[in-house]
């Protein structure tokens, strides 16, 4: 059997799966954590990747490693190749002021999305580019290269200094539409041109895993170009046109392939490019899972209690609303937003509604993001750590207004990164078909109300 191996080095983890190229069929993984914060040193992901791999027993039988990782990071690195600080991450807000000042240099938004597909906002790497040349000249002078967290791991596994289309549509320095990195937009934010990763096609190949590398390899390991974990997830779900993914993983995403790029001036959608040679229009919110979690703290409860509470209150939480701005907010963009609760009364203040309210306003925050697509889908499907919460499942369909399709609980990053692998392998215009398990529909009477009271609340902090 020729195994492949897919990586997702995700905000919170790193997980790695083997699969059987033909079949898709899983044969072992392993997972490992990553550190708390918005700034990280990348080699936390490297040691991180290794430790995944250890547990998925090693790469013993494994033909080809694709890498898919969180978006937009910024990964600086000097003349040695050795890493100038440590990476800003996608939820970092700090340069928000610096995206502002961007979108106003070009002439405003609209200008922005002509040019790279996309308005940026803190998360995209040229802000945080603009950021370091103003706050952190001398480590912006030590910058020779650019990269992000994926390109980073491809580079250490083997050597090549690669990107793909997906991931370098997040960086607010490559257009989807023309296919070209825009480098006069890179000098305009930084100053400067640092090095820049090769774009590969989606089955191109990244090189070889090196034994130097630190990783234990007895045969050839040959590399796939890699991607942004949205862009794997797409291909790991096994998402077609007609589908909406809605991810509630750190960050909530939902995007759909499309067969063109597009350019949204209102700055809601960005209009990336996807793992396959299409496009991935795609929202993201800042707040996603970890409302669950933060809110599961609160009340001093696991997921299991919390998910129980949240399903013994009634639709509506009674008034309740939890507008999830935990983090600061992306979409919409208030990067120095905060949480708030509305309409608590003494009838309100029971856990059980406190758990709804924080699952209905997580939906509603979702549902908001699914609009901005502006798509009328025929499925809906539900991934990322927070599907795996039998509330949110169940409370789905009542907020969005439909039906809502749960696959298996899974990895689809990793499987994504890995079917990548068996694509390098396999050659051909299309990713080998492996066959997804089935998802579950989930149904309920949509309760309009609970949006509508979430609408009026929701922008009065
Ligand atoms: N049963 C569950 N109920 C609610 N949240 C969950 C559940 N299982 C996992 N999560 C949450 O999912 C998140 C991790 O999801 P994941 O998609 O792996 O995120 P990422 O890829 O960004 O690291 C964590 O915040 C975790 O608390
Ligand atoms: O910034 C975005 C998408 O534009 C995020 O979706 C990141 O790619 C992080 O993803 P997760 O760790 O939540 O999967």
């Amino acid at each position: 059997m020729t195994l492949v191996a897919g990586v997702d080095s995700s905000t919170q983890s790193c997980k790695v799966v083997i699969r059987d190229a033909r079949t898709g069929a899983l044969v072992r993984q392993g997972r490992a954590a990553h550190p708390e914060g918005t700034e990280v040193d990348p080699e936390a992901w490297w040691t991180a990747l290794r430790e995944a791999l250890d547990r998925a027993g090693g790469l013993e039988g494994v033909e080809s490693l694709s890498v898919g990782a969180q978006q937009h990071g910024m990964v600086c690195l000097d003349s040695s190749g050795a890493v100038v600080r440590k990476a800003l991450l996608w939820n970092d807000t700090r340069s928000a002021g610096a995206a502002a000042d961007l979108v106003e240099e070009l002439g405003g938004p609209r200008r922005w999305a002509e040019a790279v597909g996309s308005v940026p906002v803190a998360s995209f790497t040229v802000t945080k580019l603009r950021w370091l040349a103003e706050h952190e000249p001398g480590s912006a002078r030590r910058t020779a290269r650019v990269c992000l967290p994926h390109d980073w791991l491809t580079w250490r596994l083997g050597g090549e200094f690669v990107t793909d289309r997906g991931d370098a549509s997040g960086t607010g320095y490559w257009s989807p539409a023309t296919g070209s990195y825009r480098t006069d937009l890179l000098r305009v934010a930084f100053g400067a041109e640092p090095g820049l990763p090769t774009v590969l096609g989606p089955r191109d190949p990244a090189g070889e895993v090196r034994a130097a590398a630190g990783v234990p390899v007895t045969g050839t390991v040959r590399l796939a170009p890699g991607t942004g974990d949205n862009m794997a997830a797409a291909l790991g779900v096994g998402a077609e046109p007609g589908d909406v993914v809605v991810s509630i993983g750190t960050s909530g995403t939902a995007f759909a392939v499309a067969g063109g790029p597009s350019a949204d001036p209102g700055g809601l959608v960005a209009g990336f490019a996807d793992a396959t040679g299409r496009f991935l229009p795609l929202v993201c919110t800042l707040n996603a899972a970890r409302v669950l979690q933060a809110a599961a703290q609160v009340l001093g409860v696991g997921t299991d209690e919390f998910d129980r509470l949240a399903l013994t209150a009634p639709a509506g939480a009674g008034g309740l609303v939890h507008v999830p701005y935990l983090e600061g907010e992306r979409t919409p963009n208030l990067p120095g937003a905060t949480g708030s609760l509305h309409g608590l009364t003494l009838a309100t203040s029971t856990p059980a509604h406190l758990a709804r309210a924080a699952v209905e306003g997580l939906l509603c925050h979702l549902a908001d993001a699914f609009d901005a697509l502006g798509l009328d889908p025929a499925r809906v499907l539900l991934i990322g750590g927070g599907a795996r919460s039998e509330a949110v499942r169940r409370i789905a369909p009542a907020v969005f207004g439909r039906p809502v399709f749960v696959p298996e609980p899974g990895e689809y990053v990793a499987d994504g990164a890995a079917r990548q692998a068996a694509w390098l392998l396999a050659g051909g215009d299309e990713p080998p078909a492996w066959e997804t398990g089935a998802a579950r529909r989930y149904e309920a009477d949509p309760v309009p109300e609970i949006r509508a009271r979430y609408a009026e609340v929701r922008g009065l902090g």
